[in-house]
């Protein structure tokens, strides 16, 4: 294990399990309908690529890129649209899939921006919820794991950029970000 990971919060075939049952779920509640999976650059790239082989159904998938955190452990609060959808979503069923719901702030503006682009329907898949830093309500329709209040990086999840390569959740030891 990397020396700045205190422990793994999630393994690697845990990872792989949930995330199996999370495509059989979304497979059978969308049988038979059109979906555009939006991938939420750049934290849910892990969770997106494997989510997406995970569904079986009609398809189509596109990125947009926010960011709030920048160099830091604790939200600006302010997002970002750094990179928007390729395609319109006008009366399409969207599924956001993102890595982390932690304070809510990025779903709950990422949320109201899409449904306000007269999407069929929005949905919300997080591959980890984060519940007790909440300050915007989010409401998560598929959620992976729960996960205390730590910093958590891998999967895709950085601190600074670094980690996302990680093939498992770990938390990030607090003298990696104390020092800075
Ligand atoms: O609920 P919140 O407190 O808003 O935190 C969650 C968001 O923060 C992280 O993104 P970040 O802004 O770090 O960009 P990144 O995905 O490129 O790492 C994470 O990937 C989520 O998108
Ligand atoms: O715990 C976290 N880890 C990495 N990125 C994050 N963005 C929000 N919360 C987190
Ligand atoms: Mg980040």
């Amino acid at each position: 294990m990397l020396d700045s990971i205190k422990e793994v919060l999630i393994t690697q075939e845990a990872l792989q399990e949930r995330v199996a049952e999370l495509g059989k779920q979304i497979s059978a509640d969308y049988k038979g309908e059109e979906v555009v999976l939006v991938c939420v650059l750049k934290g849910a790239v892990m969770f997106f690529a494997d989510l997406a082989r995970s569904i079986e159904g009609d398809v189509t998938l596109d990125f947009i890129s926010c960011s709030s955190y920048g160099n830091s452990t604790q939200s600006s609060g302010v997002v970002r649209i750094m990179k928007d959808l390729d395609k319109p979503v006008e009366g399409k069923h969207v599924i956001v899939v993102e890595d982390i719901v932690d304070t809510g702030n990025t779903l709950h503006y990422l949320l109201e921006n899409l449904k306000s682009r007269n999407a069929k329907s929005v949905r919300l898949v997080a591959l980890l919820n984060k519940p007790d830093r909440r300050t915007v309500e989010v409401h998560v329709d598929y959620q992976g794991f729960v996960v205390p209040d730590y910093f958590v990086v891998g999967y895709g999840l950085d601190y600074a950029e670094q980690y996302r390569n990680l093939p498992y959740i770990g938390i990030l030891k607090e003298e990696v970000y104390q020092s800075k």
